[in-house]
């Protein structure tokens, strides 16, 4: 095992570059402003100069947290991962999450959408991680694999009822082998789907990340049948290269 795929969203803010990440998805960073002045991009551009002995896929990484706008603003308004302006904006453009809300979170660490979500105010709001997350004042959290058999009925029995919403930003950990990690990547989705029909309340949603332009006909047509509206959609602040999207599914029906 390499680690998580998503690369960006599963350290912290201000974190350091992955140590051995050359079995990673590699994507190259870029210039704060795109297009506009050549100088002024050049002069805002941070270099990496620093980088004898490192990695190329580790100095592009760094070069990149380096020069993003979310990154600075994650460490500016005090959120854990540049994930956090996702979900912010997901829920900017459907409006899902409602204060006095029950919101399981699957695969949350180091846990940006968590403090989303007591930011918002719901009354209960369950993370459950493989990793260890810091506490958050207002959650509560897991370490576990959501996909262990007891997970559903455990969630539900801390939350003191059925969810209003689960929401899943899951990123399985990779082998670098391409086909193995597709095959991992949509399993995750499905079993968070399974999971979602085991907790979810009449009426409520369900928001995950799929990659690769969206879900798989089997999967979009089963949440179809037990959804009323099914849509995808990709926030400004997930990378352009990146292959991954949002699966928003509102109004469940039991
Ligand atoms: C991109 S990160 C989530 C970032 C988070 N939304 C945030 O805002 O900070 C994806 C997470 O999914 C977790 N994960 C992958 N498979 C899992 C599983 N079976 N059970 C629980 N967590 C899992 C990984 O450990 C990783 O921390």
């Amino acid at each position: 095992m390499s680690g998580p795929s998503d690369e960006d969203d599963n350290k912290s803010a201000g974190d350091t570059p992955p140590v051995d990440d050359n079995k990673r998805r590699r994507r190259v960073g870029g210039p704060v402003t795109k297009g506009g002045d050549s100088r002024a991009s050049k002069q805002m551009f941070e270099r990496v100069k620093t980088a004898r002995g490192r990695k190329t896929s580790s100095k592009n990484w760094l070069q990149r947290q380096l020069n993003d706008p979310y990154v600075k603003k994650a460490q500016m308004e005090g959120y854990r991962s540049r994930a956090a302006y996702k979900l912010i904006e997901l829920d900017e453009r459907f409006r899902f999450i409602r204060p006095g809300m029950r919101i399981v979170d699957l695969g949350s660490a180091p846990g940006g959408w968590l403090q989303v979500c007591v930011k918002k105010g719901v009354s209960e709001v369950i993370g459950i991680d493989l990793l260890p997350i810091d506490p958050i004042d207002g959650a509560t959290i897991f370490e576990k694999d959501f996909t262990e058999d007891d997970a559903p009925d455990m969630v539900k029995a801390a939350m003191g009822g059925p969810a209003d919403g689960v929401i899943s930003d899951l990123a399985p950990w990779t082998t670098g082998h391409k086909n193995t990690d597709h095959v991992r990547i949509v399993g995750l989705v499905e079993l968070a789907t399974l999971f979602a029909f085991e907790t979810l309340k009449p009426g409520g949603f369900f928001i995950a990340k799929v990659f690769q332009g969206g879900a798989e006909a089997d999967l979009l047509e089963q949440l179809k049948q037990r959804f009323g509206k099914v849509r995808h959609f990709k926030p400004a602040s997930s990378r352009s290269e990146s292959a991954e999207t949002f699966l928003i599914a509102m109004g469940f029906k039991g």
